[in-house]
């Protein structure tokens, strides 16, 4: 999996390798790494292109100047808007160079009017310490109306790098289309504003000797995060091979959501599904008869894998439910309003750190929000900060769910989701995604897995279909469930180990 590193990471290699390099070598490597993103994001003979650069008062300014420079001397028609500012003798030699290259220094206002075929992004990059207002603030805007490609050099201006929050309050930030970033990639590009911002990211890692990288905490998901975990199904096997879900929800007026968990389960290889339903149970489910349908009390969750959550309810019996299914060895997904019913009552929560099996809790940031006790706010404004304090306070997997869905363990390790798109803002995919989670888990995946794979493939399946046009206006949850089963059968297909 890609490694993410957070700014003090990034500052530190930085430090490290520039010892023993040349001065200004780095933002040298960075401009001629910018310089070259930019010549392949251009449409046609670099001598017709109008490419605009704005050099910020920083040392991401003084990349940008690398960069126009080399653009100028490639033939390009370069136009520089240029901010005063730091002294830092790379700097320096970086605004010389752009000077005694056939770039035009431009004023701000040069900008309209002209069709420019490429903005190169250099505003401010991971020295931003505050909001960005007033004329930078009427800059962005102005970049964000034009229709060209905006490459970002290595933050998109006006986003936090760790956090993936535009630097607040009232700030703002570019809207780029693609992002190159320098030394490391960065988890602020990829949750939370992030990727409606940075767009499409590329690393430059700028040469720097690898003995400089620290051990990351934070990675991108990815199919080697978790492949190891899957199994080609053997011959001789059969139904009990594969494990059971139960899925425990469905009270009064609530059946739904269960039953999209639970065909997700069956659709992702569960061996057996049930349905245990704390309202009055459905004798079945017409539209898929091979779920079995149970009275949730009474039920013995201790068979097999409980998704408990979806479509449960708040009442004193629901608690009593999922007390019971805490209590089972097996491992247990807590969605939805099982992840409610923790929140407000704090036994259920003690319970729930003292297990044993694999726990996963898969809540959108405003369930997060009320078992950390404040507000959505709060958890959208550090979401990996926010899933790694709710993994140690409850010592179970965190799925925080979102743009750039946050995977943490108790441990403190950290996992982006790159996967996914606006088509599963609708009503039911968390109720999939709980019981792809339960389907892997009963088929022998560790919780850790279980919970990558169960993302990553839940996203990969609304990617393929929205590929597809079916989404991301208007793609239903129930959808999802094939896609993902033929996400997984690829997975399996081509990383299955034998059993
Ligand atoms: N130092 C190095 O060795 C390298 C740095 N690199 C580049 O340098 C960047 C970091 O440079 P800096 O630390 O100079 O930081 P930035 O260039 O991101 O910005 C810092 C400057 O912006 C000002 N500033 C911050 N927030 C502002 C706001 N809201 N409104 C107006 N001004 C604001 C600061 O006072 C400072 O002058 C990286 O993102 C990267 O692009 C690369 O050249 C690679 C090597
Ligand atoms: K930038």
């Amino acid at each position: 999996m890609q490694p993410l590193y957070t700014v003090t990471q990034i500052r530190q290699i930085e430090t490290e390798s520039a010892r023993r390099l040349s001065e200004g070598a780095l933002m040298q490597r960075a401009g001629q790494a910018s310089a070259n993103a930019a010549l392949d994001l251009l449409p046609f003979a670099t001598s017709r292109a109008s490419v605009l650069v704005l050099a910020g008062p920083g040392n991401n300014g003084g990349d940008a100047l690398e960069a126009a420079a080399h653009l100028a001397h490639a033939g390009a028609q370069v136009a520089v808007v240029y901010f005063e500012g730091g002294s830092a003798p790379e700097r320096a030699r970086a605004v010389e160079r752009a000077h005694a290259s056939p770039a035009r220094f431009v004023a701000e206002d040069a900008i309209a009017g002209v069709e420019w075929h490429l903005v190169i992004d250099g505003l401010f990059g991971i020295g931003l310490t505050r909001p960005i207002t007033g004329p930078f603030a009427a800059l962005v805007a102005a970049l964000n109306a034009l229709t060209c490609p905006i490459l970002a050099l290595d933050v998109p201006s006006g986003l936090d790098a760790d956090t993936g929050c535009i630097v607040g309050p009232a700030g703002c930030a570019v809207r780029a289309t693609h992002t190159l970033t320098f030394i490391g990639d960065k988890p602020g590009l990829h949750t939370c504003d992030g990727r409606d911002h940075a767009g499409t990211v590329n690393v430059a890692h700028l040469d720097i000797d690898a003995a400089h990288y620290p051990a990351a905490t934070i990675h991108l998901n990815g199919v080697d995060g978790f492949a190891q975990a899957a199994v080609a199904r053997p011959q001789n096997s059969h139904k009990g091979s594969y494990g059971i879900v139960s899925v425990l929800g469905g009270a009064p007026g609530m059946t739904g959501a269960p039953i999209l968990a639970g065909r997700a389960a069956l659709h992702a290889g569960a061996g057996r599904v049930f349905l245990c339903f704390a309202g009055p149970a459905l004798q079945c489910d017409p539209g898929q008869p091979e779920l079995m349908c149970r009275a949730a009390h009474g039920f013995d969750f201790a068979t097999g894998v409980t998704v408990a959550g979806p479509g449960l309810g708040g009442s004193d019996e629901a608690a009593h439910l999922l007390e019971q299914a805490i209590a089972s060895p097996q491992p247990l997904v807590v969605d939805a309003d099982g992840l409610n019913l923790v929140a407000a009552r704090s036994g259920l929560a003690a319970r729930l750190r003292g297990r044993k099996a694999a726990t996963l809790l898969t809540p959108h940031p405003l369930e997060a929000a009320r078992l950390l006790a404040t507000s959505i706010g709060a958890i959208q404004r550090d979401r990996l900060d926010s899933a790694r304090r709710l993994a140690a306070a409850l010592h179970a997997i965190v799925v925080l769910k979102g743009t750039g869905t946050v995977i943490a363990a108790p441990g403190g390790a950290i996992v982006i989701n790159p996967t996914g798109n606006p088509a599963l803002a609708t009503a039911g995919t968390g109720d999939v995604l709980a019981g792809l989670c339960g389907a892997l888990l009963a088929q022998g995946w560790p919780g850790w897995e279980a919970a990558l794979g169960a993302v990553w493939l839940h996203g990969m399946a609304a990617d393929v279909l929205v590929a597809d046009g079916i989404g991301p206006v208007g793609l239903t949850a129930g959808e999802l469930v094939p896609a993902i089963r033929t996400a997984l059968n690829r997975l399996v297909a081509r990383h299955g180990r034998r059993a």
